[in-house]
């Protein structure tokens, strides 16, 4: 059996939706179809999640949102009336939505996950009634209900192990299973979010605990690519490539995919395919344990803005006891986490996400290490971007880095740093944010430009 999981691309409309029926019916091992809630129909729209953290937030503040809310039920109304179903559904969303105002707004992080949480929700009861519409055996899935058990984070769940015993059992039930993706509840019933894209997650997690055989992800590209599609004209499409590569790929800024998403199919060996709504006949992308990477060293060139530096200099840090630990402990003060740590002899960077920070804890943290550790000179350098090049075949090839910085200075890019990752399937970069799609384009030239397909 199969899980499916449809992201907000693939359900942005009733079209969609009908597609996405045609896709799930066509096979009869499609037994567990996650959902995401609508996301957009072109590229000035919003996603119905947008829309609902407008929609919080306003009422947070104000005490009412009644445009917004009116904006969120006109969505389903028009997917609701496209697919002919009856109206007495959009009032049951209504009613839902005004609930979910109703509750208690004292934690405004549990609020916002009710609030959050009903795209996925009225999206799925919407596809599984259109599912019975039409004649096939089909039933909305709670996540409580099917066991899904999360860390009470809000905003920021984390499975908890026993959640993948409780999953199991969906495995006999008759018909296909429609579950909401993107949120679970905690062991004392209250309803959290995953991270932003987190129906992904949701998918991988139901594909871990009914041991699916595949878990498919659909969304609105052939495949995935090489390099962002937004960036390099006609990218090559990726055939087939590891679960490590996946990871540090949608890590470094490949939004095809949760980075997240791929730990519990990659502790269940169960393989990942990225398919195409829009034509469900593209072979797709399978991620599997391991691939032939002679001919491949490098599969895929990833990017992400927001990015903050904190340059320390101490003379002979290199040989003081604790100066690292000291360091990040003043960084664990203020709540923060560090994605790399290149460094010298005398010198050291920690590369941290800027959204973390604030003009005042800034000043705190400069200020603790240049009296709590006597550094020569700290700063915080803006505006950063790490450049990701990704692939398992990368520590066995010669001159791979130095191709890259050729290729970086061709285009006129300054390379702040460089970090090779401890498992060398990873080189990454630091530059300046402005520079970034110039640097994917020579990344790309140096790395893809002969090759068609990626095995
Ligand atoms: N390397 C890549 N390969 C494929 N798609 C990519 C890549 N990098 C970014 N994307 C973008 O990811 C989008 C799909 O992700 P997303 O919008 O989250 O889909 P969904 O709505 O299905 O969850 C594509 O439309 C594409 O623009
Ligand atoms: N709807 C949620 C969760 C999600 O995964 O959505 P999508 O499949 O559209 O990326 C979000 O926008 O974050």
């Amino acid at each position: 059996m199969k899980v499916a999981k449809f992201g907000g691309s693939s359900l942005a409309d009733a079209e969609q939706i009908k597609k996405v029926s045609d896709i799930i019916t066509s096979d009869t091992e499609r037994k567990f179809v996650v959902v995401s809630a609508p996301g957009k129909r072109s590229d000035k729209d919003r996603k119905v999640t947008d829309l609902l953290i407008e929609l919080g937030e306003t009422f947070l503040e104000h005490g009412s949102a009644e445009e917004t809310l009116q904006l969120v039920v006109e969505r389903y109304r028009s997917i609701t009336e496209g697919l002919g179903l009856s109206n007495d559904i959009v009032k049951t969303i209504e009613d839902d939505i005004r609930n979910r105002l109703a509750c208690d707004a004292s934690d405004s992080g549990r609020f916002m996950d009710q609030m959050k949480a009903a795209g996925e929700d009225n999206n799925a009861k919407v596809i599984a009634r259109y599912l019975q519409s039409i004649g096939f055996v089909s039933e909305y899935v709670n996540p409580q209900e099917a066991g899904l058990l999360v860390s009470d984070t809000p905003g920021n769940a984390q499975i908890l192990d026993e959640a993948y015993d409780h999953l199991y059992s969906l495995r006999e039930r008759d018909g296909i299973s429609i579950i909401p993706g993107f949120f679970g509840y905690s062991k004392e019933g209250g309803l959290v979010t995953f991270p932003r894209g987190g129906s992904d997650i949701t998918g991988s997690i139901v594909a871990a605990g009914v041991q699916a055989s595949l878990y498919e992800n659909f969304t609105d590209v052939d495949s995935v690519f090489a390099a962002n599609p937004t960036v390099v004209d006609n990218p090559c499409s990726i055939k087939r490539m590891t679960f490590r590569e996946m990871r540090e790929l949608s890590y470094a800024g490949f939004g095809v995919f949760h980075d997240e998403a791929l730990i519990p199919a990659f502790k269940s060996n169960i393989p990942v395919c990225v398919k195409n709504t829009n034509n469900p006949s593209a072979d797709g992308t399978m991620i599997i344990n391991e691939r032939e990477y002679a001919m491949n060293p490098v599969i895929g060139i990833a990017a992400d803005k927001g990015f903050s530096t904190i340059y320390v200099r101490k003379y002979l840090m290199n040989r003081e006891v604790g100066f690292g630990r000291r360091l990040l402990g003043i960084l664990e003060d203020e709540d923060i986490s560090y994605e790399h740590i290149p460094s010298g002899i005398d010198d050291t960077s920690v590369i941290v996400e800027k959204d973390q920070l604030n003009p005042e804890k800034e000043e705190r943290i400069l200020h603790r290490i240049k009296n709590e550790l006597y550094a020569d000179d700290v700063y915080f350098e803006k505006d950063f971007a790490m450049i990701m090049l990704v692939g398992e075949g990368m520590h066995e090839t010669v001159g791979i880095a130095a191709r890259a910085t050729k290729a970086m200075s061709e285009q006129g890019v300054n390379i702040e740093m460089i970090n090779q990752g401890s498992s060398e399937v990873s080189l990454a970069f630091g530059i300046h944010d402005e520079n970034v799609d110039k640097a994917i384009r020579g990344l790309y030239e140096e790395f893809f430009s002969t090759k068609e397909v990626l095995q």
